[in-house]
C-alpha cells in the first residue's frame, strides 16, 4: 500500500473514531446526569431564534456570518492559544456577526458546554451548540447550556436518529443546522425539515475542502431555507463567488480564529468587495 493511501484511509476513520467516541461519551454522561438539575437550567434560558436572526442579517446586510468559536481541530491542531469565549463572543458580536457557533467537543476540538455557556451569556446574539449529536441528551444539554440552536450531520446520523434528535430540538424550541456534503446527504436534509441548511466543503471523512463542490451544491437547496456555506471560507472573494452560487450565510472558524484581532478579521470579510 502507498503512503497516500495510508494517509487517505488514517483520515477516513477520523469520523468514525470521532463517532464512537461521543456515542461512548454520552451514555456515560447520561448515565450520571441529575437530568432535573438540566431541565431547571433549560428552563431558564429562553432560545434566541437562531435562524430567524441569520436570515434577518442576511436580508439586511447581504451575509449572515456564523462567527465560530474554535481553539483546536482534529485537521489543524490547535489554531488559537489566547482563547477567551466571552471576550471573543463579545468581539465578534460588535464586529457583525449574526449568530456564533461554539464547539463543544473536547477531545478533538477543544471545547466545552462552558465555553458554550460563557459566550452565550456574554452576548445578545443566538449560538449554535457545534458538536458531534448523537443522542436526544445532547440537546437537553445543550439548552440548559445556553444554546439556542444544534448542529446535524447527515453523514453522521441515519434517517431514524436525524429525525429523532430533529423533533427533540423542536421540543426544546431550538433550531437545528443540518449539516451535508453531497447530492444525497442534501436530499436527505431536505426531507427533515430543519431551518438551516449547511453545506460543508470538508469532507468529514477525509478532511479534503473542495470550494467548486460547495459551488455546486449550493444552487439545488430550496430557498425557504436558510442556505449556509461552510469551512475553508477565508476571503471576500470567497464570500462573494458563494453568494453568486445562492448562499446567504457563512460559517467561518479558523481564518477568523488565526487573526490576532478575529472582530477586525471579521469585518474586513462583512465589508462589501463592490
Ligand atoms: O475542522 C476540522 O478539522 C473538522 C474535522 C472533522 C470534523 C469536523 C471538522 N470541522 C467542523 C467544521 O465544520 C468547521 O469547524 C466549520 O465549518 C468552520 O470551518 P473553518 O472555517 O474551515 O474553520
Amino acid at each position: 500500500m502507498s503512503s497516500a493511501t495510508e494517509a487517505a484511509e488514517t483520515k477516513t476513520m477520523y469520523l468514525a473514531e470521532i463517532l464512537a467516541h461521543h456515542r461512548a461519551d454520552v451514555a456515560e454522561r447520561k448515565a450520571n446526569a441529575d437530568i432535573a438539575a438540566l431541565q431547571r437550567d433549560a428552563a431558564a434560558h429562553t432560545p434566541r431564534g437562531f435562524a430567524k436572526a441569520l436570515r434577518a442579517k442576511a436580508a439586511s446586510e447581504g451575509i449572515g456570518v456564523i462567527a465560530e468559536l474554535k481553539k483546536a481541530s482534529p485537521s489543524k491542531g490547535l489554531i488559537r492559544a489566547d482563547f477567551h469565549p466571552a471576550a471573543l463572543a463579545k468581539e465578534l458580536e460588535s464586529a457583525g456577526a449574526a449568530v456564533l457557533s461554539v464547539l463543544t467537543d473536547e477531545k478533538f476540538f477543544q471545547g466545552s458546554l462552558e465555553n458554550l455557556r460563557l459566550a452565550s451569556a456574554a452576548v445578545k446574539i443566538p449560538c449554535l451548540r457545534k458538536d458531534f449529536m448523537v443522542d436526544e441528551f445532547q440537546v437537553l444539554e445543550a439548552r440548559a447550556n445556553c444554546a439556542d440552536a444544534i448542529l446535524l450531520i447527515v453523514a453522521a446520523l441515519t434517517d431514524a436518529e436525524l429525525l429523532t434528535l430533529r423533533e427533540a430540538a423542536r421540543r426544546y424550541g431550538l433550531d437545528t443546522l443540518c449539516e451535508v456534503h453531497d447530492a444525497e446527504e442534501l436530499e436527505r436534509a431536505k426531507a427533515l425539515g430543519c431551518e438551516c441548511i449547511g453545506v460543508n466543503s470538508r469532507d468529514l471523512r477525509t478532511f479534503e475542502v473542495s470550494m467548486d463542490r460547495m459551488c455546486e451544491l449550493g444552487q439545488h437547496i430550496p430557498a425557504n431555507v436558510v442556505r449556509v456555506a461552510e469551512s475553508g471560507i477565508r476571503t471576500r472573494a470567497d464570500v462573494d463567488r458563494l453568494i453568486a452560487s445562492g448562499y446567504e450565510a457563512f460559517l467561518i472558524g479558523e481564518s477568523l480564529m488565526r487573526n490576532e484581532h478575529p472582530g477586525e478579521g471579521l469585518k474586513q470579510l462583512l465589508a462589501s468587495s463592490f
